[in-house]
């Protein structure tokens, strides 16, 4: 049976549970009839912003087989089923063909991966970098040691390299997911912009984060080491809140210490969390009403 969704453009009545359901307000709402391409639409800022030299970050939250991969990923078969990862590339390898004049722009991009809290340079085989670290470069912010840097220059680079990365994903089959991610995998692609008078050198990027699922470990029948990646994605995805909830209300006006450096999602994001950067987070949601309390709690999530 369904959960019952009302949605408008920006709000959702959501009454998949006992009681009078629950109305949620987010800057985009969209149902099972929208396409990839509105999905798309609704991050165009975020796009401009990157190409213009700020950071940003696209995060896709929700319960196990939910949607998060299907929306960053799609359908790469259909070009209206393409999801955001491959249409934020046509647009950043566009730019690389209309510079500013006196500058060139350069693109390159990690794939890596949090698993159980170690960072996982997912464009190397092994385990020799199952445990990189973190670190705050003056000139380009937050980056992690280590991790492959892969110069691209087309679309095409851009998802050939990417999947090259998600094929060494840590996945696992629950009960909700005969490929669940177990991971939080993030794709960053970095915009060097080179001034050629100046040789100044500026950075932006755009961290495209699909989450691990955020399912109850009792829907999951997960045991033993699925049940301790579990514990560990539901700790890292509530310091995500927490921050996201501090952020929001150093926005208001109160001097809050932001807790980045309680999780390894939170401190690699770091730099496309806070500051200038725009964020944006995709909540997806299941329709089904065996779901409804991990839809609930997701869309409570996205609210904060
Ligand atoms: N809006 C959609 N339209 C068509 N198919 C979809 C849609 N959302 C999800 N699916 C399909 O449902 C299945 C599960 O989706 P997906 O892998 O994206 O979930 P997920 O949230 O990333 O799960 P996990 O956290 O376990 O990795 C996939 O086969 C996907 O193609």
């Amino acid at each position: 049976m369904a959960s019952e969704f009302k949605t408008s453009n920006q709000s959702l009545h959501f009454h998949g549970l006992e009681g009078q359901g629950t109305r949620f307000n987010f800057d985009n709402v969209h149902d099972g009839l929208s396409c990839q391409t509105e999905i798309f639409t609704d991050v165009k800022d975020i796009m401009s912003a990157v190409i213009e030299g700020n950071n940003a970050c696209i995060l896709s939250y929700g319960q196990t087989g939910s949607g998060k991969t299907h929306t960053l990923i799609g359908n790469m078969k259909s070009s209206v089923n393409k999801g955001l990862v491959p249409r934020a590339a046509q647009q950043l390898c566009q730019a690389l063909k209309e510079p500013s004049p006196g500058c060139s722009l350069q693109l390159s991009m990690t794939v890596v991966e949090i698993y159980c809290e170690r960072i996982r340079d997912l464009l190397v085989d092994g385990i020799n970098n199952a445990n990189l670290t973190i670190t705050q470069d003056k000139v380009r912010g937050t980056m992690i040691v280590g991790a492959t840097e892969a110069h691209v220059a087309s679309e095409e680079e851009v998802l050939a390299t990417m999947f090259q990365g998600l094929g060494n994903r840590a996945v696992a089959s629950t009960q909700m997911n005969a490929t669940s991610s177990r991971s939080h995998c993030i794709v960053t692609l970095m915009l060097k912009r080179r001034w050629d008078s100046t040789e100044d050198v500026a950075h932006s990027k755009l961290c495209l984060v699909d989450l691990a699922g955020s399912e109850r470990a009792d829907k999951t029948h997960a045991v033993a080491q699925t049940l301790e990646e579990g514990k560990l994605i539901n700790k890292s995805l509530s310091s995500l809140g927490l921050v996201v909830n501090a952020l929001t209300e150093g926005k208001a006006g109160a001097h809050m210490h932001i807790p980045y450096r309680d999780s390894k999602l939170t401190r690699a994001l770091q730099d496309c969390l806070g500051g200038n950067a725009m964020t944006t987070m995709i909540i997806c949601c299941s329709p089904s009403m065996e779901n409804a309390a991990e839809t609930l709690s997701s869309l409570r999530f996205g609210s904060r």
